[in-house]
């Protein structure tokens, strides 16, 4: 089975709150809130892609310096399996607008369980959760 690295972010605000996108109605597993990020991009390095990505999708500006190495998710779906680095980032440019039909949330560490996400995320949140 293929293996698809996908590069995500949690975005902590000054409130210790981090930014989770709901993905738009037409998508794969529409409805469920992720950490903003995408694909790898061939040549591209984990933090490139997401320094692009938080463009694409949101209108900020970061920089590798910025983006701390958290954890990772492995995990097979019926049709590839993801790698993930999440990395933590504190510090960007600009105020994040959704450019892809997403809804966007600042959600507290503690409520994170009651936003259904990706199977691959599920294990992703008691990390982020001890972690802040
Ligand atoms: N960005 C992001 N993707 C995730 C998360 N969890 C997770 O399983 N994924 C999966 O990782 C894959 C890549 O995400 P993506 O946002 O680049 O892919 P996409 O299909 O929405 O965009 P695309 O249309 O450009 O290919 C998707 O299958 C997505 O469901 C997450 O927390 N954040
Ligand atoms: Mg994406």
């Amino acid at each position: 089975m293929k293996t698809v690295l996908v590069s995500a972010v949690a975005l902590i605000d000054a409130d210790g709150r981090i930014l989770l996108a709901q993905r738009p109605e037409g998508k794969s597993m529409a409805g469920l809130w992720e950490f903003p990020g995408g694909k790898v991009e061939p040549g591209e390095t984990p933090e490139q892609a997401l320094i692009r990505e938080l463009q694409e999708e949101l209108a900020i500006d970061t920089w590798s310096s910025c983006l701390a190495p958290l954890t990772f998710a492995s995990h097979s779906y019926p049709d590839f399996h993801l790698l993930m680095p999440l990395f933590a980032c504190r510090k960007w440019q600009g105020i994040p607008v959704a450019q892809e039909g997403q809804t966007l949330k600042w959600v507290h560490a503690r409520d994170l369980r009651s936003y259904p996400m990706p199977p691959a995320d599920v294990p992703l949140i008691p990390v982020l959760r001890d972690w802040l």
